[in-house]
């Protein structure tokens, strides 16, 4: 595996291949990162992953100081997982200069949910996107479902720059009980850990009650809201939203649970997609 941590070395490296597929990451890598990778790799002539772990998306209270650095394993996964390229620069390789030429995302859908709790993320995640676009300039890129909106976000940013991107979506890696793989289980203690499986069970209560025909939206949420509450989570949101644009759905229309919750002080997230429309 020929790891770039240049710009510079990237292209020179990249130069010689047509079809590069690409996973951006920012590292402390996991199964589901690894599904990502080996989903990239019969899609392009070269696979590319990044780590960078981009300053710009986090908060001035959030983890960006703690967030895992795993260097060493990380590079051993990526060579077992057949990735070809690791483009993994510092923070002076990509921003050689303070970035402030931003994308700024539509708001209709980068200041919902995620976008909401964690103002100015999806300007963050764009903008860093758009960057190592530029530098791998890859002709098909992948992305996890477990980050929903993210995933929709890109490919809407894609789309109204015409990037010649082709974007994957890949489902989400889960744990035996069903905690969907993340970075951020690692903060998890012991007994958090064993409590953790209860996010990715009410969304799959809330999917249950759409099945079963309640039409009370609404009302199924806030049961979710007021189980994870009662065992003492602290939940960001909890909704139904239409797959198209994760606004409030009307009947008929294709349905995703989202969810985000604060287990102590860790904040995952996760997401179901509903077979049954609403009703
Ligand atoms: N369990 C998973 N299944 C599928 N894709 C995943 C999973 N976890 C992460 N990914 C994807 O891997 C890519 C890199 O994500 P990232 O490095 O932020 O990992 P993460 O585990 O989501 O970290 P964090 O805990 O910080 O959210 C993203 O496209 C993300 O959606
Ligand atoms: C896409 C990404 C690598 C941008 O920093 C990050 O948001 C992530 O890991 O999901
Ligand atoms: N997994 C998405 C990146 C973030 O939470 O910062």
């Amino acid at each position: 595996m020929y790891i770039a941590h240049t710009i510079a070395e990237l292209r020179d490296h990249l130069a010689a291949f047509k079809r590069p597929a690409f996973v951006p990451t920012m590292g402390n890598l996991h199964d589901g990162h690894l599904a990502l990778v080996k989903q990239a790799k019969p899609l392009g002539d070269v696979t590319v992953a990044s780590i960078f772990v981009n300053r710009l998306q986090f908060l001035p209270h959030e983890d960006f100081d703690t967030y895992p650095r795993t260097w060493d394993s990380d590079c051993e996964k990526l060579r077992t997982a057949g990735c070809d390229v690791l483009f993994a620069p510092d923070e002076k390789a990509l921003y050689p200069e303070p970035q402030t030429c931003k994308v700024h995302p539509d708001p209709a859908l980068a200041d919902i949910l995620e976008g909401h709790f964690r103002p100015g993320f999806f300007i963050g995640v764009c903008t860093v996107v758009m960057k190592l676009f530029q530098c791998v300039q890859p002709r098909v890129a992948v992305f996890g479902k477990k980050d929903y909106q993210q995933l929709m976000m890109i490919r809407h940013m894609v789309r109204q720059f015409a990037l010649p991107i082709e974007i994957v979506g890949s489902e989400t890696f889960r744990a035996d009980d069903g905690l969907a793989l993340s970075s951020r289980n690692g903060y998890l203690s012991e007994s958090e850990r064993a409590e953790a499986v209860q996010l990715s069970k009410a969304l799959k209560a809330m999917a249950e009650a759409v099945r079963a025909g309640e039409r009370d939206l609404a009302a199924i949420e806030a049961r979710a809201m007021q189980m994870l509450t009662q065992r003492g989570w602290q939940p960001d949101y909890l909704v139904l939203r239409r797959r198209a644009d994760l606004q409030a759905p009307a009947a008929g229309e294709p349905l995703v649970a989202l969810a985000a919750a604060r287990l102590g002080s860790t904040r995952l997230i996760d997401n179901l997609e509903i077979d049954t429309p609403a009703s």
